[in-house]
């Protein structure tokens, strides 16, 4: 049986992996922190990582992306798209006014995920004014601060799932800024992962590092992908954290390493002096795709 590291129970990644595997027996083993995740899939403890990488309001998830560029060696194996559906969780008695509707004013602190509070900011603003924020390693953790520290005012953002594990009421529900907010998460792990449903779509990451003065050397490798009809659904800067000001490029690509195509752009690349480390060749499921 695959056993897949992942942020604790009753988080989003959670849901999201729950709804990757559908019924196929997997084995979860749950972490506190997204480092310890990653470690245990590079230390063999488990055999795939399941890693969120970017959100619809709050674009990629930096500290992420930076381990899976810096700090580990491990292949991206699948990607699929779930939707983050947030709550605004606590105990209904504590915000409870005199004609017994929930008064959210009274709200002293929100605890949350950092990318799972970006998603909420407006939502925050206009009805917990007075409230201070507090970012934590996971929703389920805000849930779990929430649970142990009653009577304070506080309140989690995070799933029902993680409200029903801490026996927590769901103060208002569905309160990101936009109601079309979908999480990409990956698999990453050493060994090629055998799903019974199959995507249409492949996807190859890549790194590439431009050499130092060479004026136009983006546009170069742009135009690598462009004249073969190559398409780019995202290209993103990062700094390489060995120098100010040097930065290496990462980007998708709607193709998959067994195309002719693609290993000729790459070529390509690699003779105008760049650097090019492949980050995965996978299946992309959208959100439809892994219905039922
Ligand atoms: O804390 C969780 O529930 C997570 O699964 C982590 C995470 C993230 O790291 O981006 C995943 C998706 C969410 O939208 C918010 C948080």
């Amino acid at each position: 049986m695959k056993r897949i590291a992942l942020l604790p129970e009753g988080t989003v990644s959670h849901e999201a992996v729950s709804y990757l595997f559908g019924n196929e027996p997997v084995q979860l083993q749950y972490y506190k922190l997204i480092s310890d995740v990653f470690l245990s899939t590079v230390n063999g403890k488990s055999d795939y990582s399941v890693i969120p990488i970017e959100n619809t309001i709050e674009g990629s998830v930096s500290l992420h992306m930076d381990w899976l560029v810096h700090e580990v060696n491990l292949p991206m194996q699948v990607e699929w798209v779930y939707p983050s559906i947030q709550n605004l969780i606590g105990t209904r008695e504590e915000f409870m006014d005199k004609d017994g509707e929930i008064d959210l004013s009274k709200i002293t602190k929100v605890l949350s995920h950092p990318v799972a509070m970006a998603q909420c900011q407006q939502f925050i603003k206009k009805y917990t004014p007075a409230a201070e924020q507090e970012s934590v390693n996971s929703t389920v953790e805000a849930i779990e601060q929430v649970r142990n520290n009653q009577g304070k005012g506080w309140a989690a953002i995070g799933t029902t799932l993680g409200a029903a594990k801490y026996g927590l009421d769901i103060l208002a529900r569905r309160v990101t800024d936009h109601s079309n907010n979908f999480t990409r998460f990956v698999l990453i792990g050493p060994e090629k992962l055998q799903l019974s449903k199959s995507a249409t779509q492949w996807k190859t990451s890549i790194l590439v590092s431009l050499p130092e003065d060479f004026p136009g050397a983006l546009h170069q490798v742009l135009s690598a992908f462009a004249w073969r009809r190559i398409n780019l659904s995202r290209i993103e800067s990062r700094p390489t954290k060995k120098k100010l000001g040097n930065y290496y490029f990462y980007i998708d690509v709607l193709e998959s390493m067994e195309s002719v195509l693609l290993p000729a752009a790459i070529e390509e690349i690699e003779a105008l002096g760049c650097q090019v480390r492949v980050l995965g060749c996978y299946p992309s499921f959208t959100y439809e795709e892994l219905e039922n």
